[in-house]
Order: structure tokens, then C-alpha cells, then sequence
């Protein structure tokens, strides 16, 4: 990534409060700008001022909220960004009351087990500990140790014989704090009465409360131990059901997402230095690098930049594959064996089977794990000429073809069928419906993968290991000449066997969602891309943001208006750097991120 030239010319040099005016090299990060951009937006609020150019914007500008002008383009605001320390740390608004309590809480699922965890985070840690186990010393910081624990105040009465406890002193902790874990004996008494004695300690010097949802990962937040990424990766792990899905929050928990949106968002703010130089100094200033170079590196830069989001965008779109599930819509005849082949795939009657064609006339959805992999199944209505079918089976059809287009991955289900020859014996043969094959070309023309799962190939007496003849194949090739063989799989359903073709094609899925879910890695790029998979649909959302300011950008700085464009141009690199703000929670722009917060810890439990 091309580095942008440094400003160190006069423009620059003159005074350690230039830097920091210009938010360009180091020096607190107390003073933020409004420019133009901005203020144009409050003068539209203020006084329905529309056109950023007129000088009514500009007296706007000028006298708004009387603040200090150092420019008449800009103006000084001595406000602290939100969220923002003099270190640029977050401080999310966290109410320092709050973070000075001390909470506790079961860290394991209530119930009888063999061994219960109850987590205390926060100052009074040394006080419960003292507490419970009166006159023992404090175990060796990270090291369990064998304790008896006590009724406070009743040292003859104990709660737990043999609890194993653990110190994890400040700031070397899950949550930045002390936190002290007691591995209480599992009994719902014993819990009870460890709980309650906690409880009992609270004064109000040092209060002790018991946790919300999350709260501990909050305050893992709160300490900068843990970026809002990360904590939202912590959220899908909890929630992960499948292999996949479980991976995959491993890999976001691990990865440096944060620490790439972050340098991302502060080459950003470097690039909107350097035009924001360019609008103050150009005219009276002499730079090291000419201004027209200077905005052509930034251009260069977002240039650079964009393709690189877009493919973090893409690959969290495949993330979003594995942790929402990929679906699959079955499509065929009526009594094809759709649902038949459905119930195989669960592993149980989960639709109506039966020789009445037309029985599946609304979409049965079902969720199942196929290879480690969330998959999202559709039985559909039978698809066949729409003037012999009903109403209802109409309906039913629409709602197939819809449910085509909305899935990921199609499988078609075709039959073998038997028909009298004129010697009276039956013979097989495969009819491919013409309606069958609008919707798979329709499919293959969004770039949907495809499966041909040919079924009841029972009624053909193959020998063993063949699992489908030639010449059924050399009938279906013709009508997909981009569809690899290995798509089309012989199967039956109401015959298990070890040669019913099933696990293959359960085989040839998990390849697909493999091949749909594995990130793209642009061999120039960093490797982060890979990471970028781990990215959550909120994330995504902002980078689609962020890439749309980035457009809007390159659109300003092309328009002929030069001087007026480069201001707005300059505020929407702001407004880009915000979105990745969001994204991380640290900086100009990240928003309420107690909201955010407040959505991500909807997931995490008591005690997490
Ligand atoms: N011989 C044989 N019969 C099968 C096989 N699979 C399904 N059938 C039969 O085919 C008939 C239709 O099966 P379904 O699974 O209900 O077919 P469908 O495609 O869901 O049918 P609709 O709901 O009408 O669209 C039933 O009588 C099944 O027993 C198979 O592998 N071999």
C-alpha cells in the first residue's frame, strides 16, 4: 500500500497545535474539525441552507455557535471526540459508578453438575475471596488452588469442602480487572449458598452486584481487552452450532480484523489531513510535495484501498454462509422424490412422503448439518405444466421458482420412470420436465451451483458399483454443457444401501460449500482477506458504507469545481473513516457504540 507523503513542510512546522489542528502526525487528539462539509450540514439543519457554495452557507460557517475560526473554510471545535480518550482509547461512556462495582455471577449452565464456576470480576474481588476463605493466603496469581470455602462471618460453617480457586489479578484478566473464579462442587445448594454468601458482602464502599448478560465480556471491552470484533466473533462462538460455524468464530476471535479496519481508518484520516492542508495552506504555504501531487496520492490511496474493502465485502458475505447456513432448494416433478430425498438427507420422516403426486404444495424448510456445514433445506411443490395444475398447486409452484432464486445451491431431482415396452416388459427411461429445466437454466444463469440427483435408480438392477448408466447421463449432459459430472449423482431414496448414492452426493455438497464459502484471497493483498471471512453482517454492512463514501469521494474530487469539491470531497473521506470507526468502536464516528453493544450482547448469557 503506497504510503501518503507526510506534511512536514511550514504549513505544518509551525507550532506543535498546528499538528494537532491538522490531525496529522502525533500530539493529543483532543480537537477535532468541523469543516466545511460539516458544517454545511448543520446549516441546512439550522437555517435550510442547501447549496454548500452560496455565502450564505459561508456567514453560516463563520458565526455558527461562535466557536474560534481559524480559517473561512473551517472551524475549530475544542470537543473530545465521542468515546474518545487524550490516547484515542475508547471509553465508550462506560458511567465510571458503574465499572467501579464489582459483579459476580454462575459462569457455568444452572443445574446439577459435577463441577459449577461463579466468576467475580472488579475491585471487591480480594473481599469475596477474603471473605470465604478467612485466614488462608491468596492462591498464587493463575494457579487453582484447593480451598475450603466458609459462610462469611461464620468461619464453623462451610459451603464447599474442596472448591478449587483461581486469582487472576488486574489488568492480566479476562476483564482487565480482578477477577477471582471459585470451582464450586456443582450441587444447586451449594451454588445457592456460595451466591448468596457473595451477595452478603456488598457495602457501600464496595459494592458487589450480580451481572447482566455479557457483562463480563463488556467490561473486557470497556479495559480494551477485547475489540467489538472480536466480541462479536465471542457472540457466534457461543452460538455456533455446526463445525463451520464453530471455526469460524475461532478464526474471527483470532484474527486481526480490528487492527486492519483501524490502519485502515487512520489512513483515512491521514488522507483527509492532506486535503484539508491543501484547501488551508496551498494558497499561502509552500509544501514539500506540490498540492496537485499531494490529492493525487490520495486519490491513489482510495484507489487502492476500495478493491481491497469490496473483497473484504465479499468474503463476509461467504462468512454469512456458513454462520446464517447455506440453503438448498429442491426442485423436480411431482413425485420425483423430493421429499423423499429430504428425509434421507435429516435422517428422518420429516415430510410427507407418498405416491399421490402433487403432496408438497408449500415450501417445508429444515435445518440441517451436512459435513460440518449449516444447511438450510427446501422441499418444494412438484413443477409440471401449469395448465393441469390447480390453484393451490400453482401457488405452490410460484413459491418453488421463488424459492429458487433465493437459495444458494440448487438440487434438481429427477426420476426414473417405467413405461411397457411392446414386448409387455417395463422399461426405465428419465423424463427431464421442460419446467424442470427452465428453472435449473435460470438457476445456472445467476451463477447458482447446481446437483442433478437422479433417483429411484432402484428400478434399474445395476450391477454393484455402477450408480448410474451412460446413457441417462449423455440425456442430461446436453441440456448443461457448463455442468461439471460430478454433479449428477444416481441415488435411491427408499432403498438404504451402501451403493444408494446418497453419501456421495452428500459428498459432492460439501465440496460446493467449500468451494462457495472459502474465502478469496487476492494474491497481492494482505492476508487478512482470509480473515475477513470471520466478518459479521453489521460489519459487512458498514464496509458496503464505507466503500459508497470512498465512491462519492472519487466522484468530488473529478468535478470540475475544484476548490468547493475537495471540501466535501475531504468530508466524505470523514464519513468513510466513520463507518470503519463503527465497525471497531474507536474514533471519530464510531457512534453509539453502547447501542452496538447492546446488540451484540443480546447473544451472550449470564456469566459470559
Ligand atoms: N422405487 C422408488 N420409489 C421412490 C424412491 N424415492 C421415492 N419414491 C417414491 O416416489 C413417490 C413420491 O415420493 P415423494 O418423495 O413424495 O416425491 P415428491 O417429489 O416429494 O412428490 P410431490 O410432493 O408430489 O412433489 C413415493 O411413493 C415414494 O415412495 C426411490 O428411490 N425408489
Amino acid at each position: 500500500m503506497r504510503q501518503l507523503s507526510t506534511i512536514t513542510s511550514k504549513a505544518l512546522g509551525r507550532s506543535s497545535s498546528s499538528n494537532r489542528i491538522l490531525g496529522v502526525g502525533g500530539g493529543p487528539a483532543n480537537y477535532s474539525y468541523a469543516h466545511s462539509g460539516q458544517i454545511w450540514r448543520w446549516a441546512q439543519r439550522r437555517w435550510r441552507v442547501r447549496d454548500p457554495t452560496t455565502t450564505t452557507y459561508r456567514r453560516g460557517l463563520g458565526t455558527s455557535r461562535g466557536r474560534h475560526l481559524i480559517h473561512p473554510k473551517r472551524q475549530l471545535l475544542q470537543t473530545r471526540a465521542k468515546g474518545e480518550d487524550a490516547r484515542g482509547m475508547h471509553t465508550h461512556g462506560v458511567e465510571q459508578g458503574e465499572i467501579g462495582n464489582t459483579i459476580y455471577a454462575l459462569a457455568t449452565a444452572s443445574g446439577r453438575a459435577a463441577i459449577a464456576v461463579v466468576r467475580v470480576s472488579g475491585p471487591a474481588c480480594l473481599n469475596v475471596y477474603s471473605s470465604l476463605c478467612p485466614s488462608r493466603p491468596l492462591p498464587t496469581p493463575r494457579k487453582a488452588t484447593l480451598r475450603t470455602l466458609y459462610r462469611p462471618n461464620s468461619p464453623k460453617e462451610v459451603l464447599d469442602p474442596g472448591a478449587l480457586v483461581l486469582f487472576f489479578p488486574a489488568p492480566n484478566s479476562h476483564t482487565g480487572e480482578d477477577v477471582l473464579e471459585l470451582h464450586l462442587h456443582g450441587g444447586p445448594a451449594i451454588i445457592r449458598a456460595v451466591l448468596f454468601s457473595i451477595s452478603t458482602l456488598s457495602t457501600p464502599q464496595l459494592s458487589i452486584r450480580p451481572a447482566g448478560p455479557g457483562e463480563f465480556t463488556r467490561r473486557a471491552f470497556t479495559n480494551n481487552r477485547l475489540s467489538l470484533p472480536q466480541i462479536e466473533a465471542l457472540g457466534d462462538t457461543l452460538s455456533a452450532e455446526t463445525e463451520q460455524q464453530r471455526k469460524l468464530s475461532v478464526q474471527a476471535t483470532t484474527s486481526g480484523l480490528s487492527r486492519k479496519y483501524e490502519q485502515w481508518r487512520r489512513m483515512l484520516l491521514s488522507a483527509r489531513g492532506e486535503l484539508e492542508a491543501i484547501i488551508d495552506f496551498s494558497e499561502d504555504q509552500q509544501f514539500d510535495t506540490a498540492p496537485a501531487e499531494m490529492c493525487s496520492n490520495v486519490v491513489s490511496l482510495v484507489q487502492e484501498l476500495k478493491p481491497m474493502l469490496q473483497l473484504h465485502v465479499d468474503n463476509a458475505v461467504r462468512g454469512e454462509l456458513l454462520r446464517g447456513g447455506i440453503s438448498l432448494a429442491l426442485i423436480g416433478a411431482p413425485n420425483a422424490g423430493k421429499s423423499s430425498l429430504l428425509n434421507r438427507v435429516v435422517g428422518r420422516e420429516a415430510a410427507i412422503v407418498s405416491g399421490e403426486a402433487g403432496t408438497t404444495r408449500d415450501v417445508v424448510d429444515l435445518s440441517v448439518d451436512i459435513g460440518g456445514y449449516m444447511a438450510l433445506l427446501a422441499d418444494t411443490a412438484g413443477l409440471r405444466k401449469a395448465e393441469l395444475a390447480g390453484e393451490i398447486e400453482k401457488e405452490g409452484m410460484w413459491r418453488a421458482k421463488k424459492r429458487v432464486q433465493d437459495s444458494h445451491v440448487v438440487i434438481a431431482v429427477l426420476s426414473i420412470e417405467t413405461r411397457n415396452d411392446n414386448n409387455g416388459n417395463n422399461t426405465p427411461y428419465l423424463p427431464i420436465p421442460d419446467e424442470v429445466l427452465e428453472v435449473l437454466r435460470e438457476a445456472q444463469d445467476q451463477c447458482k451451483p447446481v446437483l442433478i440427483a437422479v433417483n429411484k435408480t432402484d428400478l434399474l438392477h445395476l450391477p454393484t458399483g455402477q450408480t448410474l448408466p451412460e446413457r441417462f447421463l449423455n440425456q442430461i449432459t446436453p441440456h448443461f454443457p457448463a455442468l461439471q459430472h460430478t454433479h449428477i449423482h444416481g441415488i435411491t431414496c427408499t432403498h438404504p444401501s451402501p451403493s444408494d448414492g446418497i453419501q456421495p452426493l452428500l459428498r459432492t455438497l460439501t465440496q460446493i460449500f467449500t468451494q462457495i464459502t472459502t474465502a478469496e484471497i487476492d494474491s497481492d493483498a494482505s492476508s487478512s482477506l482470509g480473515d475477513a471471512i470471520g466478518a459479521t453482517d453489521r460489519q459487512r454492512r458498514l464496509l458496503e458504507e464505507c466503500i459508497s463514501y470512498l465512491d462519492a469521494f472519487l466522484d468530488r474530487i473529478a468535478g470540475e469545481d475544484c476548490e468547493t469539491d475537495m471540501v466535501v470531497a475531504a468530508e466524505e473521506l470523514r464519513f468513510a473513516a466513520g463507518c470503519l470507526a463503527q465497525i471497531t468502536g474507536i474514533g471519530e464516528g464510531s457512534g453509539d457504540v453502547e447501542e452496538v453493544l447492546g446488540v451484540v450482547f443480546e447473544k451472550f448469557c449470564v456469566g459470559k
